[in-house]
């Protein structure tokens, strides 16, 4: 599903923040990545949806190669990519129901379907009754289940987190992280940066280790 291929990053300035990093995720795979700070966990989660192009290498996503990937197509490959950010980027004068609704709004998704789809997917993160409260009002667990209800709104392939759980307690934490278990088991590809290693551990799944820039360790995980 997403294929690094000798991928390198320089950022201006010339910091090298991934070195010829090679790996594979498959569709449905959940997968950590992990490392200490600036080893490169949100490079790479960038890379994904072309929000940063590799220096060197190839970046394949369900069988495209991004690097031939015309400016005009980047839109269409985001679309199957849902995102979740630490501070969850929400609006804070919409509501729940306007902010879930807003990337499918954006592209024109006719309005029956909208309603639709936007409470089924605040269902899938239990915030149906919230649909009218404005972010300011939930408590930090529920802003980032909206955060994540947006994500997975339009009902993407893959899933990307970049620290979904930290400014959370180990018990939201833990709560977040069985959503993303559930959204992999409906064949979804997850992938998290975290540095969260208790949380990690205990969820036995694919755990990817960054170190200045490359990679240096890749567990399979344990689970079925
Ligand atoms: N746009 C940029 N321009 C220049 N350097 C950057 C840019 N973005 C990141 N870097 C540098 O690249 C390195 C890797 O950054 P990255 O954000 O990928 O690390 P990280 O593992 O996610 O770190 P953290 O856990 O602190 O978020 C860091 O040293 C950072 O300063």
């Amino acid at each position: 599903m997403i294929r690094f291929e000798g991928v390198s990053k320089r950022y201006r300035g010339g910091f090298e923040a991934l070195r010829n990093l090679q790996l594979e995720i498959g569709q449905g795979e959940m997968v950590f990545v992990t490392g200490h700070s600036g080893a490169g966990k949100s490079t790479l989660l960038r890379l994904i949806p072309l929000l940063e192009r590799p220096s060197q290498g190839q970046v394949v996503v369900g069988g495209i190669n991004l690097s031939r990937l015309r400016k005009g197509q980047i839109p269409q490959l985001r679309r199957r990519i849902g995102m979740i950010f630490q501070d969850h980027r929400l609006l804070f004068d919409r509501t729940v129901y306007e902010n879930v609704a807003l990337p499918l709004i954006i592209r024109g998704t006719p309005h029956r379907e909208v309603g639709r789809r936007v409470r089924a997917a605040l269902g899938k993160v239990g915030l149906l009754s919230k649909e009218k409260a404005y972010p300011i009002t939930l408590s930090g667990g529920e802003q980032q289940r909206v955060g994540i209800a947006r994500a997975v709104v339009s009902r993407p392939p893959v899933l990307l987190a970049d620290e979904p759980t930290g400014n959370l307690d180990p018990a939201l934490s833990e709560e977040i992280m069985q959503l993303f278990l559930e959204f992999r088991r409906v064949g979804i590809t997850v992938v998290i940066a975290s540095h969260d290693l208790d949380l990690i551990a205990r969820l036995r799944q694919r755990v990817i280790t960054l170190e200045h820039g490359r990679l240096i360790d890749d567990w399979q995980g344990a689970a079925a």
